[in-house]
């Protein structure tokens, strides 16, 4: 994951051109994420331009550029265009932030973000440039950790995901998950910090420890035969908006998707629940999860899932979400070395890292008493 270059973008656009028979406009053109916006927002509109080339001999002051947000990752701009007849276009331009490439794939993101859309979910893909992308503006707001337990938002995002795991997207089916892990956990074994501090905390970390829990969690879960499903495998709440007066629930932001097990989304989305404090005695219960399950399960017969069904799944979310933690604990590591961000990514290596402690013993017993039992399966 993420060996390519951030900047093939135009090789990526021409691939997803090509396998999907899609239309996206694509430029060369880079923009440098750290100017400030006013000295970015003549670059931004000769982008536009040269996207789109029926704004090619618009006034640049049709255009009016605002940032919608500053991201962990990228930076998000919102794009008002004026059009000479009376018609505004909304629009966002994403600039992908520097060094994201060791943490996401951008050929996968593209490929999927083109179906994804077609399957109705996100924002609509505009075009593509060196550094970044433009899609559709999405007027809805962005929900809270606290509004995910709701019971109707639950459901419908239950529902919603149980739709999102059924889109096919071209290309290899193969689960990322151990894949993504592994790769993360060669990275972050290997870093060296210039600050001593830093590099003493990084120190204290027993990698032969960690390495053995992830063999250890992948060897059971490989037990449970989950169904793999095209996943999101990122679904916090800034990932999810709501337009309250359409009623009308989206995901955005697929940066992380790839084909993964159905219980790890799931898995990743509860743990999301602890919100930024990070407090996961907000994990759902278990009515709450299975409230979830019988959404997801069955959208249009909730009430007709059986007992079984809700078991395994519960079973199989609950030894995921261990996954999830590593997953993102060993993420982490590897932003906390290369992310500019100024954000103490070593501490969140240890608050996700010592939940998985936390939570790993009751887990797996849990799975290891399900395959025990023939009758469950
Ligand atoms: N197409 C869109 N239309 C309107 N608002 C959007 C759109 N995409 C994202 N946003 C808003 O911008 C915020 C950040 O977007 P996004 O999560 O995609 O960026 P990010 O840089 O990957 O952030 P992070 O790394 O924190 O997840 C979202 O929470 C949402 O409020």
């Amino acid at each position: 994951m993420g060996a390519q270059n951030i900047w093939n973008a135009m090789e990526v656009a021409e691939e997803a051109r090509e396998s999907c028979n899609f239309n996206i406009p694509s430029s060369s053109i880079t923009i440098e994420i750290s100017l400030p916006l006013p000295e970015m927002t003549p670059q931004i509109i000769k982008l536009c331009k040269d996207l789109f080339k029926k704004w090619s001999n618009l006034e640049d002051s049709r255009f009016s550029v605002e940032t919608v947000s500053g991201g962990i990752t990228n930076l998000l701009l919102k794009i008002t265009v004026r059009e000479e007849d009376g018609n505004t276009v909304f629009m966002t331009v994403r600039l992908y932030g520097p060094n994201t490439e060791y943490v996401i794939d951008r050929q996968r993101e593209l490929l999927s973000i083109r179906y994804l859309s077609v399957a109705g979910f996100g924002a609509e893909l505009f075009g593509v440039f060196g550094n970044g992308m433009v899609q559709s503006f999405i007027n809805a707001r962005t929900l809270e950790p606290s509004d995910m337990k709701k019971p109707n938002l639950a459901a419908e995002i239950a529902r919603q995901l149980s739709r999102f795991h059924q889109v096919e997207i071209p290309g290899s089916k193969e689960p990322q998950l151990w894949n993504d892990i592994f790769k993360f956990l060669e990275r972050a074994s290997g870093l060296k910090f210039d600050e001593h501090e830093k590099q003493r905390r990084y120190e204290t970390i027993s990698f032969e420890e960690v390495r053995h829990a992830v063999n250890e969690l992948k060897h059971l879960t490989d037990l449970l035969n989950a169904p793999v499903v095209y996943s999101h495998n990122d679904l916090l709440s800034g990932n999810l908006m709501l337009n309250d007066d359409e009623e009308k629930l989206y995901f955005i932001d697929f940066e992380y998707g790839s084909y993964s097990y159905r219980g790890y989304d799931i898995g990743n989305h509860f743990n999301e629940y602890a919100g930024f404090d990070c407090d996961y005695s907000l994990y759902p219960n278990k009515d709450a999860q299975y409230h979830f399950f019988r959404h997801y399960l069955k959208p249009d017969v909730p009430q007709e899932v059986s007992d079984k069904d809700l078991e395994a799944l519960y079973v199989e979310t609950d030894s995921y979400k261990l996954a999830s933690h590593l997953y993102w604990a060993l993420w982490a590591l590897i932003q906390a070395k290369m992310s500019p961000i100024d954000f103490d990514y070593l501490g969140y290596f240890f608050l996700r890292y010592d939940e998985y402690k936390r939570q790993k013993a009751k887990s797996l017993s849990l799975v290891q008493s399900f395959l025990a039992n023939p009758h469950t399966r």
